[in-house]
């Protein structure tokens, strides 16, 4: 009932754990607070909260424009809506070093248990597409040691991620990687890698837990969880996948809508009232109320 049942240290020692485990973690995309209680209930190890769908959520393109401050919110109305670690996208940081500083904090107080950022310029835009551009290296391991000189808990996970791969191709991203992780990074996220061996390479290359982005209509195939962690994968997000399959069904529902001039033929397709009070503990908010109700008095002398 209401939160999550365990602290965000809890929850942040849990995915430090899972990441030396030697069980690749998946962690599905949450697009919402509440699709974080089926991930959850489905068994999942962990929740990413993706750049891309809090800014896709506003009808914004992924290019930079959300805030620290929106990106804050939301990130802690997911996390507090689950037990299980959440991994946030931070973007660039949300500007220089004192920037990404700053963030650090904020996210650590919105009860999040790690962050990545990437070292691509400004305006950033989706790893997947092309024409992207990523700073020095000097620049890059810059915001890595500020992320990492502000954490106030140890346990925070901080991730550099590397869009160098799609710029200069995959020694480029070995060279960044190790350069990252001397900064201070406690796991690489290697955007856009072109197959399964780059991810060998990349897991060759560092010997900090390492993440795949199995995010559609990109670069890379979609790789199975297994053969992910057959070549030492970590982790694994599907950043956008819930709100593409869910904005599938609402377009597929609004054009029966329209054509039928009734959902009544959708019905069978939408989750239940009964399952939607299940996933929001329903029944434990009224047994609360009747408790607090029928309190008496007399009886407690
Ligand atoms: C992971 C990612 O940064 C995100 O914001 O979810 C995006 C996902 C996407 O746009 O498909 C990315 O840059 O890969
Ligand atoms: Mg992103």
């Amino acid at each position: 009932m209401l939160h999550s049942h365990v602290t965000a240290s809890h929850k942040r020692k849990a995915f430090r754990a899972g990441l030396s485990s030697g069980t690749i973690q998946r962690f599905p995309g949450a697009f919402t607070p509440l699709s974080t209680r089926l991930i959850q209930e489905k068994g999942f190890e962990g929740v990413y909260i993706s750049g891309a769908v809090m800014a896709n959520e506003l009808g914004l393109p992924d290019i930079g424009l959300t805030t620290l401050s929106e990106v804050a919110q939301r990130g802690g109305q997911i996390a507090r809506t689950t037990d299980l670690p959440t991994l946030i996208d931070g973007d660039t940081g949300f500007g220089e070093p004192m920037n990404v500083a700053r963030t650090v904090q904020v996210l650590e107080d919105a009860g999040l248990s790690g962050v990545h950022f990437e070292d691509q310029v400004n305006p950033k835009r989706c790893g997947h597409l092309d024409g992207k551009d990523v700073v020095d290296e000097q620049t890059a391991v810059k915001r890595i040691r500020a992320a990492v000189q502000a954490r106030r808990d140890p346990d925070f996970l901080i991730m550099a991620r590397t869009d160098i791969r799609g710029v200069d191709g995959l020694q480029a991203s070995l060279d960044r990687a190790k350069a990252l992780v001397d900064a201070g990074a406690d796991a690489i996220f290697a955007e856009a890698m072109a197959d399964l061996s780059e991810f060998e390479a990349m897991r060759a290359a560092v010997d900090v837990p390492i993440l795949a982005n199995m995010t559609e209509f990109g670069k890379s195939d979609l790789f199975t969880v297994q053969q992910l962690q057959d070549v030492g994968v970590n982790m694994v997000i599907f950043p956008v996948s819930l709100l593409r399959i869910a904005m599938g069904a609402i377009e597929r529902g609004l054009d029966a809508l329209a054509a039928e001039g009734s959902l009544q033929s959708q019905v069978p397709t939408m989750q239940t009232r009964a399952r939607l009070y299940e996933l929001v503990d329903y029944s434990a908010y009224a047994a609360f109320d009747e408790g607090v109700f029928t309190f008496d008095l007399s009886t407690n002398r």
